[in-house]
């Protein structure tokens, strides 16, 4: 793990955060802990019924009657306790359902609120996998893990607790032989997964020289490379059938250790039925049924066994999801000075272990003015839009904005929905007049209008496709509707003097309007309209003040205003 990676929590925190998750099914999980410990102990019936009926055969005073009595209790056990056990068993998978869904929540919740420089160093796909392919593995292991934990830990339990009440040392015998059980997992688990994932890895190894022959097949052909290939191909072949012997020897290795724990258990109950049974303090009826339960424990054990991969690779992805849902929440905005909405300090910004891309930033916005930045590609103006928008922490210096900073970056996403679930994102209690409304002061009345369905329009993935001002316009709807103190815009760069730039500078004056905005200016027209223009060079502001001074002062920007009122050069500023 680096330290970027988003962090995983340990056994402990996953518990506490696990049993705080179960604060609304307690009742559930005390039902299922009722009900596995009654159901267990109905289990226990066929066991002391045998015992008793031995008894009563070897003391001669058995009769039909007997056996009537001891067939029906085993039968009525047999019945209950398999309606228990798979009620305890149903309950227990909902209560993990129920809780693994509230974990779920949190954990898009949390995702959702991390920075997005935090989400970016660790890489999106540990994101994406966290929240998709790690609550699949625990998800999935439900209907395999559950049953077995909850049957062997109640079976353990009480079957211990029988023995106790049959005769001590029964219980003491068999308490002493399960650490084998404990010792052979150990062992297990530290050879497996190596081993496992070794044989994975030999599989992947050879799967993908398979399709480098068939993909690279006319190079191969053409290079007469047939011979080199079909010699690679075997030697993975070869890999993996010798990584496939090691994963089945240890497999073998892992049975013989359970069949010698299974052995023990038998063979310290038979010893210590027979010393009992030669003092006295046991019959042979209690030494059967001391064996039958030990019996009965021996098969949940060995299952749980078998299920330990996927337990153990089921809590490795809880740890992960909770990981992230414990992650500290970022730093609130500070709240800007009256007066000022943006406020930054000396900030100096690089990606990595980069250049500096920021560099010695000092910048004051008032509350309700546009600021234009222009400059050259590269200069470093979005950098400086996503520090002043939170996105990235400045490396020096300091950075306040308004605490309803929104920012609209240069790929305006239209996520799969219904148009109105598209603008709702930002408003969830906007009625559809408000929603008409935001896309009428972002001049989208008209696409609303030729909407099969209109707000009701599925977008997105599969649905109605938008151009791409047509989805600036519904991201600057929902930044309407979002209503905060400060905008931030990085649009794309469209043609100046297009339809598409003229509909969107007007969009996005309208969105504008009674908020401090920060426009990163890809026309100077755009610059123009500004009240105060920030020029950027090569990570540092190089010129500042309205427009009409910067042309006045004869600078850079002078010079870039006079090559675009002169159409010369249009593409210098984005
Ligand atoms: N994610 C990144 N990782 C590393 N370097 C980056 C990253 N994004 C931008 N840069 C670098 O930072 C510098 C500033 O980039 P930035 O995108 O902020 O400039 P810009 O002025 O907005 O350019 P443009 O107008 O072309 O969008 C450039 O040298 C760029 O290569």
């Amino acid at each position: 793990m680096t330290d970027d990676a988003l962090p995983i929590a340990g056994d402990r925190e996953t518990a506490r955060e696990v049993w705080r998750l179960s604060r609304g099914h307690r009742v559930r999980l005390a039902a299922v802990v009722v009900l596995g410990v009654v159901s267990t102990a109905i289990d226990l019936i066929g066991p002391v019924a045998i015992g008793f009926l031995i008894d009563r055969v070897q003391e001669r005073t058995a009769d039909l009657g007997t056996v009537l009595t001891v067939t029906a209790a085993l039968v009525v056990s047999a019945v209950l306790g398999a309606i228990g056990t798979a009620a305890t068993i149903v309950l227990a998978t909902r209560a993990y359902h129920a809780i693994l869904a509230g974990l779920r929540e949190r954990l898009v919740a949390r995702a959702l609120t991390l920075p997005q420089h935090r989400v970016e160093r660790a890489g999106t796909g540990d994101l994406i996998s966290r929240s998709s392919d790690d609550v699949t593995a625990v998800a999935d292991a439900a209907p395999v893990v559950v049953p077995v934990v909850t049957a062997t830990a109640f079976s353990i339990v009480v079957s211990l607790g029988g023995l106790a009440a049959l005769e001590w040392p029964y219980a003491v015998a068999l308490a002493v032989v399960l650490p084998v059980y404990g010792l052979a997992l150990r062992w297990y688990l530290r050879t497996g997964p190596a081993v496992y994932r070794a044989e994975r890895a030999a599989m992947s190894a050879r799967a993908q020289q398979i399709v480098e022959s068939q993909r690279g097949y006319a190079t191969v052909l053409g290079f007469g490379l047939g011979e080199q290939r079909h010699h690679a191909v075997m030697t993975a072949s070869w890999s993996v059938a010798v990584q496939a012997l090691r994963a089945r020897t240890v497999q073998s290795m892992f049975n013989t250790r359970l069949n010698l724990g299974e052995c023990l258990s038998l063979a310290v109950i038979l010893v210590v039925g027979f010393v009992l049974i030669e003092a006295g303090t046991s019959t042979v009826g209690g030494a059967t049924t001391a064996m039958l339960l030990v019996l009965r424990l021996l098969g949940p054990v060995n299952q749980l066994m078998f299920v330990v991969d996927t337990l153990q690779s089921a809590l490795a992805s809880l740890n992960r999801m909770v990981g992230v849902v414990t992650t500290a929440a970022p730093d609130t905005p500070a709240a800007s000075r009256t007066g000022t909405a943006v406020e930054l300090r000396k900030v100096e910004f690089r990606y990595g272990d980069g250049p500096l891309v920021l560099d010695d930033i000092t910048l004051d916005i008032p509350a309700g003015q546009r600021v234009a930045v222009v400059g050259p590609s590269g200069a470093g103006k979005t950098t400086l839009a996503a520090v002043i928008a939170g996105i990235h922490p400045p490396a020096a210096g300091t950075v306040k904005r308004p605490e309803r900073t929104v920012m609209i970056t240069q790929e305006a996403h239209v996520f799969a929905g219904t148009l109105r679930e598209n603008l709702t994102l930002t408003a969830p209690d906007a009625t559809d007049d408000l929603l008409r409304a935001a896309l009428e002061v972002t001049g989208a009345a008209g696409l609303l209008d030729r909407l099969p369905d209109g707000l009701d329009t599925d977008l997105g993935g599969g649905g109605h496709e938008l151009t791409a001002a047509q989805a600036q316009q519904v991201a600057l709807a929902r930044l309407v509707l979002a209503d905060p103190e400060l905008a931030i815009f990085d649009e794309a760069a469209a043609e100046a003097g297009s339809t598409d730039a003229t509909l969107l500078d007007r969009a996005a004056d309208a969105a504008l309007a009674g908020r401090t905005g920060l426009v990163i200016a890809h026309r100077l027209s755009q610059a123009a309209a500004c009240d105060l223009v920030v020029l950027m060079e090569h990570g540092r502001i190089t010129e500042r003040g309205t427009h009409a001074e910067l042309v006045a002062a004869g600078g850079v920007y002078a010079g870039l205003w006079a090559a675009w009122e002169a159409g010369r050069d249009v593409r210098m500023v984005g």
